[in-house]
């Protein structure tokens, strides 16, 4: 029997949506979805007009849908953002490269600019080098720590208000899960913001925090987007991989898992603790020791808090990650 699109009820289903199981035409499940996100980013004032945001693009499916539905709503709504792309290039062959092409095809595709910046000018290396010298051993952990301070760096350099990444509901609800393995408190309260940042010069946004992912790679799929599909190299030593698979097994069961995982870790907000905010906290009679953010000692930029100690990132050679992080 041919099932009708729940929405128009004119149209033949060619698909259900993994987040209510509605059967729904391909017109319909584009609307739906780009009304959701309109209605993330409205409900929580993710962008005021004039703003110059740079689009997060690493070529994967999430950055590619994100870049692809900013453009779409901004012309629609009327937000009034100059939008452009911003990619890093961490150095890691057959992978960055390959994708590097495709956020390079997006530019010209969604004819909004692109600007790249590569761990080797700003800090000297390429993730492959630091994995030749230190291994696999927390190669994620340093790489995304990295990351964040290349897309600041790169952000500030062409004058951006702001940075929107393609995390997605499943990447939120992965963060939770791990958080909750780490005992991690101050992280867990605020790994559910959808902005963190507000009161730096470079606040963050996640559009796509409420967005299934299999409802991305749909969406993507139909609309024929062209973007990069293959894992980083490195990737199956992370142990995001486990909290992952534990996340799909979970929506497998209840499709609702996801958005309640995120939900429980927005009702854990420690009090007094942002995402930028550093002190200490009580929760429930205890004291949380909140991390510190501190400068980097060589260069006076913000370090990290993954236990780079007082040394960030950019003044650090591969030789001296070995001597400064005893677990690498
Ligand atoms: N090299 C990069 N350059 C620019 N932005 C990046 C880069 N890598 C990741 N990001 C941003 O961080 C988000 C989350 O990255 P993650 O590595 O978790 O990839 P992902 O969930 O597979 O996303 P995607 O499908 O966009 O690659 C991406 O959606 C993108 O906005």
């Amino acid at each position: 029997m041919v099932r009708q699109c729940v929405h128009c009820a004119s149209q033949r289903a060619v698909l259900r949506r993994p987040k209510t199981a509605e059967p729904l035409c391909r017109e319909c499940f584009y609307a739906a979805l780009e009304q959701e996100v309109h209605e993330t980013i409205t409900a929580a004032r993710l962008f005021k007009p004039g703003e110059r945001v740079a689009v997060a693009a690493s070529g994967g499916k999430d950055s590619t849908v994100l870049a692809h539905m900013l453009t779409t709503l901004n012309a629609r709504h009327g937000y009034g953002l100059d939008l452009f792309l911003l990619s890093i290039d961490e150095g890691i062959s057959g992978y960055r490269d390959d994708s590097l092409e495709t956020v390079k095809r997006n530019e010209a595709q969604y004819q909004i600019p692109l600007h790249v910046f590569s761990y080797k000018d700003l800090y000297g290396w390429t993730m492959d080098e630091i994995v030749a010298a230190v291994g696999t051993k927390s190669n994620c952990t340093f790489c995304g720590v990295f990351r964040r301070q290349a897309l600041d760096r790169g952000a500030a350099l062409v004058g951006a208000d702001k940075i929107a990444t393609g995390h997605n509901a499943d990447d939120v609800a992965e963060t939770v899960l791990l958080n909750i393995l780490r005992g991690d408190v101050p992280r867990l309260g605020r790994c559910a913001n959808i902005i963190t940042g507000e009161d730096s010069p470079l606040p963050r946004v996640k559009p796509f925090k409420y967005t299934y992912e299999k409802e991305i790679v749909m969406y993507a799929y139909f609309k024929k987007l062209d973007y990069f599909s293959t894992e980083c190299i490195y990737s199956p030593f992370a142990a995001r991989g486990f909290a992952r698979e534990f996340v799909k097994d979970l929506e497998a069961a209840r499709p609702r898992a996801i958005v309640d995982l995120i939900r429980s870790a927005e009702q854990f907000r420690v009090p007094g603790c942002s995402s930028s905010s550093s002190s200490s906290s009580s929760t429930g009679g205890k004291v949380v020791a909140l991390p510190q953010p501190g400068n980097c000692e060589r260069c006076g930029y913000i370090s990290s808090q993954v236990g780079l100690g007082t040394v960030c990132e950019h003044s650090v050679p591969v030789i001296e990650l070995r001597c400064l992080h005893p677990q690498l």
